[in-house]
């Protein structure tokens, strides 16, 4: 049975332990609040004026974000955002609202007590202030950030750390804070992909070759010392090694590339286009650096990959969801927590 080590406060002559025993952040990037040109517009400017995400000069890149990037992109990418867009809203806020709810819910059983999660975005709502200030105003004073991140990216995780550092820049009274860095080995992890994927074959039988489609980073980033190609590689011959694929039965690309710098390859809509001419007729794709199905996932890989597939002579497509909300998933975030909480807890 696991107890959990409160905070201690006076209140008169008593001592009380009116907190919860720790709250948890959970973070993801961040999505506009509407499909519409503008509201995607407002995102994006945010999105690409952190210089974790484009390590440019800002005199240099400012004017081509603002002159060039904001007056072209968005209404494209308004578009594109339709196309997956739900009643509910954006599907990495819906989906990213369900894990968080059920997250608290398994937390809260498992130490017997109401455990806050909150969610907070990057970029756009809700901001990772307001989510910090959520925690607080429901008495957390020990927090769990936990990035959705699987592999750590200075483009990611990083800007994640630079805006928890920024917000507590402005509080007297910081909370203690441990901050979850990467999961990519994460033996919780791959099982619940492993479980992803087999569940996939069960229903639609195995395809020749599995393809493993990662979010891409500028190649400099990863020749200044961004781990995330290696940490993607490692995730992927361990799942590999998990469903016993044989090398020829799986592939590592990267996908949603921006700008004109090289990124890291290979690509993965060159990688489809080119599969079918190498005699590979059948893929299953999935996509282990997004903890969520977003607009990358389903747009540029569950529909523009099909097509791009389908039309250079493949035969069957078939996406594999993210870890969304399923059990497993959940088990792997409050298995990530409990380790970063472990020093408030004790086993009774
Ligand atoms: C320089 C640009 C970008 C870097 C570096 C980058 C890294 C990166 N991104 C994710 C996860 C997501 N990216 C998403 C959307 C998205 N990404 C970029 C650019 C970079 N990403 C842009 C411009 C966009 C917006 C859409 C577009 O204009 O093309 C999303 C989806 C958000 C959604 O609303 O659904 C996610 C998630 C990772 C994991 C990563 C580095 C490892
Ligand atoms: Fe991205
Ligand atoms: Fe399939």
């Amino acid at each position: 049975m696991l107890a959990c080590r409160g905070i201690w406060l006076i209140k008169g002559n008593t001592l009380t332990s009116p907190s919860p025993a720790f709250g948890v952040l959970l973070v993801n990037l961040g999505t506009p609040d509407e499909p519409t040109p503008k509201a995607v517009k407002r995102f994006l400017k945010q999105f690409l004026s952190d210089p974790r995400v484009v390590d440019l000069s800002p005199w240099l890149w400012q004017p081509i974000l603002q002159g060039i990037i904001l007056n072209t992109r968005p209404a494209k990418v308004a578009k594109l955002y339709q196309s997956v867009w739900t009643e509910q809203g954006s599907p990495l806020m819906v989906i990213s609202e369900q894990q968080a709810q059920k997250l608290a819910t398994d937390l809260s059983a498992t130490f017997n007590q109401t455990i806050p999660v909150e969610l907070g975005m990057s970029y756009g709502n809700p901001s990772i202030e307001s989510g910090f200030a959520k925690l607080k105003a429901q008495g957390a004073e020990r927090i769990v950030v936990l990035p959705l991140y699987p592999q750590y990216s200075c483009s990611t995780v990083a800007s994640v750390f630079d805006a928890v550092s920024q917000y507590f820049t402005q509080v007297r009274d910081i909370p203690e804070l441990r901050f979850s860095k990467q999961y990519f080995d994460h033996e919780a992890y791959i099982a619940a992909l492993t479980h992803s994927v087999k569940r996939h074959w069960k229903t639609h039988g195995q395809a020749d070759k599995l393809i493993l489609s990662f979010h891409g980073i500028p190649l400099r980033y990863a020749t200044e010392g961004d781990p995330y190609p290696e940490q993607c590689r490692a995730t992927a011959k361990l799942l590999a090694q998990a469903l016993e694929l044989t090398d020829g039965q799986w592939q590592v690309c990267f996908q949603s590339r921006f700008g004109k710098e090289e990124w890291l390859t290979p690509y993965a809509d060159e990688l489809l286009a080119d599969l079918p001419r190498q005699g590979v007729k059948s893929v299953d794709v999935i996509c282990p650096a997004f903890a969520t199905d977003c607009l990358e996932t389903l747009e540029e890989i569950s529909i523009g990959g099909k097509e791009t597939f389908l039309h250079a002579g493949g035969e069957a497509y078939h996406f594999i969801p993210c870890l969304n909300d399923d059990e497993l998933h959940i088990e792997l975030l409050r298995q990530l927590v409990q380790e970063q909480a472990q020093p408030w807890i004790r086993a009774e």
